[in-house]
């Protein structure tokens, strides 16, 4: 094995990052990508608004049932394979999907993207704890989650104007080529470790790796379900996380809109700034937690902005303008503490299931966006008037603030579950020798 220097190091954590990195943002574009495409494809296969929304709901769906999966094959089988592999379906999905002659068959697409892509951010996080150290984990983290926010946000505007040179089957079908050549390029670079790419052990600036679990999938993750403060910190992320997603997804333009008499363009302005801001502030808190060392006090502090900013969203006077601006900005920012709640839930699981322990959190966050989305919209419907306007329901702002409420007891809820979340000083409990 050749002993490389520091700079040779950096430069192949770098070129692996960047790859891992490019994979997660093409993942944003199959996510929003139906969105941004709605009216051409519902245009083109003649499908209702419900239909529509079938279609793109199917990445979600094989997106969260495939995360414990993905997390327990990258545990056994490293990030390098399973990213190519995942690369490669999505890449193929979106071809069926440009390609498809009819509803059917497109309705696959999404279904095969989401499979392919369920196995990007963990496996970007789990090489992300074998390439960067310990007090490093919460900045890397940060940047990550910067980069994929970025990629939803190229998905939108940029893919519109694109639309207007290209149909969106060729869209799909060179997105599609574009992630079969990155699984070529993952395939052919990363390295799961630094061993692996020839790195000696023992170098002050290699972090420190554990081996592969000698354990069956099955008690690992027995391990990682039993683990309390996976289940805190699940409470705590869907408290600020969670709430924050499922609003700037769904709740937060509507509120406005109907609330206030906004167009949709400018209640839009609101939650993208919260967007970028939620981006902003996850870079910052992961590269503050490093730095001081601690996780537990930004987890409470998250939950404790996030329940004041749903509270005053709910019960107070505010109205577009400052007020506004302040509350939405308010829950974005708390939303950002989700880094810190990644990194402490690969700390307090060995090194070696840590790809388990992040999949279950991220499907956790998954699952409680899907389902406060909906309660939101069944409370509205609880104190809905009966007003009609050309075959649509009419809401007012007293109808939202049920849904407001319901996400400030579910942040509070988190708020009570980060104070039992076991700090972990930014450093991986050891592993157990076999
Ligand atoms: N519907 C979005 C939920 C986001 C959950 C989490 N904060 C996250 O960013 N996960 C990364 C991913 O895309 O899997």
């Amino acid at each position: 094995m050749t002993d490389l220097s520091k700079f040779g190091f950096n430069k192949i954590r770098w070129t692996i990052f960047t790859l891992l990195t490019l994979s997660f943002i093409l993942g944003f574009f199959h996510r929003f990508a139906p969105g941004a495409f709605a009216e051409a494809v519902r245009g083109e296969f003649h499908i209702s608004a419900a239909a529509l929304g079938t279609l793109a709901s199917m990445h979600f769906y094989t997106y969260t049932v495939m995360q414990i999966p993905s997390g327990i094959l990258i545990d056994r089988f490293g990030a390098r394979l399973n990213v190519s592999i995942g690369a490669v379906i999505a890449g193929l999905g979106s071809i069926v999907f440009g390609l498809a002659p009819t509803f059917a068959v497109a309705s696959l697409g999404p279904f095969i993207v989401g499979l392919g892509v369920s196995t990007i951010f963990v496996g970007i996080m789990k090489s992300n704890s074998l390439w960067f150290r310990e007090n490093q984990y919460g900045w890397i983290s940060g940047i990550t989650m910067l980069l994929g926010n970025v990629g939803s946000v190229l998905a939108a505007g940029p893919l519109a104007v694109l639309l207007q040179w290209f149909s969106w089957r060729s869209i799909f079908v060179v997105a599609g080529i574009l992630s079969v050549v990155l699984s070529l390029l993952t395939y052919w670079l990363v390295r799961d470790t630094p061993q692996e790419a020839g790195f000696q052990p023992g170098k002050g600036y290699l972090p420190s790796q554990g081996p592969v679990s000698p354990n069956h999938w099955l008690q690992d993750l027995k391990t990682v379900l039993s683990n309390k403060t996976i289940g805190f910190t699940l409470w705590a992320g869907v408290g600020t996380n969670a709430t924050f997603y499922a609003f700037a997804g769904l709740w937060g333009i509507p509120v406005l809109r109907d609330g206030f008499h906004l167009s949709n363009n400018e209640a839009s302005l609101y939650t993208t700034v919260a967007l970028a801001a939620y981006g902003a502030a996850s870079l910052a808190i992961g590269w503050f937690s490093d730095k001081i060392g601690l996780r537990k006090p930004l987890i409470i502090l998250g939950n404790a902005l996030s329940s004041v900013g749903w509270l005053g969203l709910a019960l107070l006077p505010w109205n577009p303008g400052w007020s506004a601006w302040l509350l939405y900005l308010l829950v974005g920012i708390a939303a950002s503490q989700i880094v810190v709640t990644f990194a402490v839930v690969k700390e307090v699981v060995p090194s070696s299931i840590c790809g388990m322990a992040l999949a279950f959190l991220n499907a956790g966050i998954f699952l409680g966006v899907a389902l406060l989305q909906s309660c939101f919209g069944w409370i509205m419907d609880l104190s809905w008037s009966g007003a009609m306007a050309n075959g649509a329901p009419q809401y007012t702002f007293p109808d939202y603030i049920g849904g407001l409420l319901l996400f400030a007891a579910v942040s509070m809820v988190g708020l009570v579950s980060s104070f039992f979340v076991t700090e972990t000083y930014c450093q991986s409990v050891k592993e157990k020798a076999a």
